[in-house]
């Protein structure tokens, strides 16, 4: 079966620097993503999760080494082109949901849609923006604000806002943090049929019971990958 790299990153350094010190947070990460999986990195606090995730989702550069993205060089970008890239390729799914409450779910759902250029018309936002909530099961809420919902169907717009463009790779920090158990667990299912429908995920958790859903499993320690461990799962 052909396979699709979509993640591809070499020797990704991160080194923070201050007057008196520096911080290692990655130190050569090696990390292939192909299209159609759903990989978790877990790990101990400090262990560069966030820098990671950070890297991987064009909000920050590494030190060194090189990343390239559905086939593109994000190595060396600077901030607008980075965030051009970020908009094509990149959806995020946040631990704190990150809804705007003065907005409706429609519009919060929207907004990637309205950063691009051009602009999607208003008719294909409407289109877009109804499929991915139908996928979500909210398109019932649409007029809602964040704050009417469930903390578990907040969660679930949020990644309805990830997937309206449709990104490459879906990102999603923590996803259950905020949640109690029969929601967090409600939006790890939806997590695991978007991916049986074929969106790529990568998932940082610190929760071994969810990173155990993801088809591979990937362990962070002290800016190293420990050990790739592969199963048959939902690829
Ligand atoms: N902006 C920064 N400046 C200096 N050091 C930083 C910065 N961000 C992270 N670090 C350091 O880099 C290392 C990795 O941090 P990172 O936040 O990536 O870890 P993490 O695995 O996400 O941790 P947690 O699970 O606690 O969120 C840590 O030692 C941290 O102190």
């Amino acid at each position: 079966m052909q396979t699709t790299t979509m993640i591809e990153m070499r020797n990704i350094t991160k080194i923070f620097r201050t007057e008196e010190l520096e911080t290692h947070a990655l130190r050569g990460i090696d990390l292939e993503i192909e299209a159609g999986e759903y990989v978790s990195i877990s790990g101990p606090s400090g262990c560069g999760k966030s820098s990671l995730l950070a890297i991987l989702g064009l909000l920050d550069s590494p030190t060194e080494g090189s990343y390239v993205i559905d086939g593109r060089d994000a190595s060396n970008l600077g901030v607008n082109a980075r965030a051009v890239l970020r908009n094509e390729k990149i959806g995020f799914v946040f631990q704190a949901f990150n809804l705007i409450d003065e907005l409706n779910v429609f519009d919060n759902v929207a907004l990637p849609l309205r950063y691009r250029t051009p602009t999607p018309s208003a008719k294909d936002i409407e289109r877009k923006v109804m499929s991915v909530l139908t996928d979500v099961d909210m398109a019932h809420r649409h007029k809602h604000k964040p704050n009417q919902l469930s903390g578990g169907q907040q969660q679930r717009i949020a990644i309805a806002r990830g997937l309206v463009g449709n990104p490459s790779i879906l990102l999603v920090d923590e996803p259950t943090g905020n949640l109690d158990s029969k929601n967090g667990d409600m939006v790890m299912d939806l997590l695991a049929q978007l991916n049986a429908q074929g969106t790529t995920i990568c998932m940082v958790t610190h929760d071994p019971r969810y990173g155990d859903m993801a088809g591979r499993q990937l362990h962070l320690l002290d800016g190293q990958m420990l050990e790739a461990v592969a199963f048959a799962g939902a690829v």
